[in-house]
């Protein structure tokens, strides 16, 4: 958890130990982020750790950049000295307002320290400048597509957002892209906005958070700038826009977006939007609008399979000039199944406890970086809590998972919960049939494949699984 004191506890920075593991921490942090945001935000932090490395307290220079590092780094600083360490570490920010504070711990700087480029609404500087000439695309140059594993958990997306970057305004406007969290939507709208501009550098190209355009509708609302708002979102070439679920009981920004909509799609403009689920499963999203996103193609990205796992762990290792062998990156894709996202954070502790304790990556290093995380999901996800999660969630009776009762309105249900036992688990068929009240590895099976069939071809199912699958995952 971090906390926030008004004062450091101690005038004493930590010991060399502590220092080290500051250090090594910052390396990772080099590695990881561009260079103007490892340069404006982490460069100049200043790490006090306490001897016994009971807590680790970040100096800041003043309350913005501690909302900004707190926002935006906190999370990533704590889970890498977790890492490092090998347990979790308190992390505190502390504003650095005593000036033998400021003295003590902020080694004399040659030159100013880099202001921020960027108000805290805004994307970091880096991601945001792309490209040339006044427009700012906010497209991060390094999520191409040459950098997103292709699978069949992201085929059909992909060649999709391929097609627009080859021949925008043409077919597939709007495209809607829906998953769940972490499954790379965000990466593939900012591949085809770096592949429209790698084509045509002219091209006037806007990647925005729906989060964003919600607040510049605000400010045109406060400043009245709508002319200024207007002119700058019709005149676009390619809109990419990010989680519009986001827009939900957001009257005005609905509004603002139909028009903005309409005007592009008029002028042959391309639309991308993402959103964690289909067009007609949004809430609080006014029918027209809706009825507008699906108009042209939805397509789902759905959590990739085992060899994809596999390959983009590979994939992301080499990018970082480290070596995974195979047989380590089958071990972490069998045992982070949920997302990319949290598939990339396995990748980094494992390779940053590889390098502070200096041991060559491998199933052992990697059973030793990962424990906390093996642990909390063999503690939680056992067949007893997917039979109750999935019961709760169909409202049937718990005991209806063993029971003999075949209405459609209980079968189902188990069926699911088989396949989520199948999917979640490391239970083999007969011993899942077991824990179902006793029935035979075949029926597990017919059920595992049923579900999983149906998944493909039913949106809403898809959905229901989705939902299951995170609260089991917590
Ligand atoms: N197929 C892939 N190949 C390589 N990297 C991927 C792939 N899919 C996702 N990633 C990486 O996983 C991380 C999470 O992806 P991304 O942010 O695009 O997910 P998202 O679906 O937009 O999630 P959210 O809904 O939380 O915003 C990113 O670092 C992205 O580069």
């Amino acid at each position: 958890m971090i906390e926030e004191p008004s004062h450091p506890s101690h005038d004493e920075p930590g010991s060399d130990a502590g220092q080290g593991l500051w250090q090594a921490c910052v390396e990772q942090l080099a590695q990881e982020l561009p260079e103007l945001q490892f340069n404006t935000w982490i460069k100049p932090l200043v790490a006090q750790v306490e001897p016994d490395l009971s807590k680790v307290t970040l100096f800041v220079a003043n309350r913005f950049k501690l909302d900004w590092i707190r926002a935006q780094y906190a999370g990533r600083i704590s889970a890498i000295l977790e890492g490092l360490y090998g347990q979790s570490i308190p992390l505190e920010l502390a504003l650095a307002q005593r000036e033998s504070v400021v003295r003590k711990y902020i080694p004399p700087q040659p030159a100013a320290q880099p202001e921020p480029a960027a108000a805290p609404e805004s994307a970091p500087a880096a991601a945001e400048e792309n490209g040339s000439g006044p427009f700012r695309s906010r497209l991060n140059p390094a999520l191409t597509f040459d950098s997103l594993v292709e699978g069949t958990a992201n085929r059909m997306a992909r060649s999709a957002a391929m097609h627009v970057a080859a021949s925008p305004g043409h077919l597939y406007n709007p495209l809607f892209i829906y998953g769940g969290v972490g499954l790379g939507k965000t990466h593939l709208v900012h591949a085809v906005g770096n592949k429209l501009l790698a084509d045509k550098p002219d091209a006037k190209v806007l990647y925005i958070h729906a989060e964003q355009f919600v607040s510049d509708v605000v400010k045109a609302y406060q400043r009245r700038t709508f002319d200024d708002f207007k002119a700058r979102y019709h005149s676009l070439d390619l809109l990419l826009i990010d989680d519009v679920q986001f827009f939900a009981n957001k009257d005005r920004t609905q509004e603002e977006f139909f028009n903005a909509f309409e005007a592009l799609l008029a002028k042959k403009s391309h639309i991308v939007m993402t959103s964690d689920t289909y067009p007609k499963g949004l809430a609080n999203i006014h029918e027209r609008l809706v009825s507008r996103f699906d108009s042209g193609l939805t397509v789902a990205i759905e959590p990739p399979e085992l060899e994809m796992r596999v390959a983009i762990l590979i994939n992301k290792a080499r990018a970082e000039n480290a070596d995974m062998p195979e047989e380590v990156a089958f071990f972490v894709a069998k045992n982070v199944r949920s997302n990319v996202r949290e598939l990339e954070g396995a990748l980094r502790k494992i390779l940053a406890y590889s390098r502070f304790n200096q041991k060559e990556v491998s199933i052992q290093l990697a059973r030793e970086a990962l424990r906390d995380l093996l642990s909390i999901q063999n503690r939680q996800i056992s067949v007893e809590n997917i039979q109750k999660t999935v019961a709760d969630y169909y409202k049937i009776k718990v005991a209806d998972m063993y029971s003999k009762k075949r209405p459609a309105s209980i079968a189902r249900p188990r069926q699911i919960a088989m396949y989520l036992a199948k999917e979640l688990t490391q239970k083999s068929l007969p011993e899942i049939g077991e824990l179902f009240g006793g029935r035979d590895h075949t029926t597990v099976l017919h059920a595992v494949r049923k579900i999983a069939g149906e998944r493909q071809q039913l949106t809403e199912l898809n959905q229901q699984l989705h939902v299951l699958e995170q609260t089991l995952k917590g």
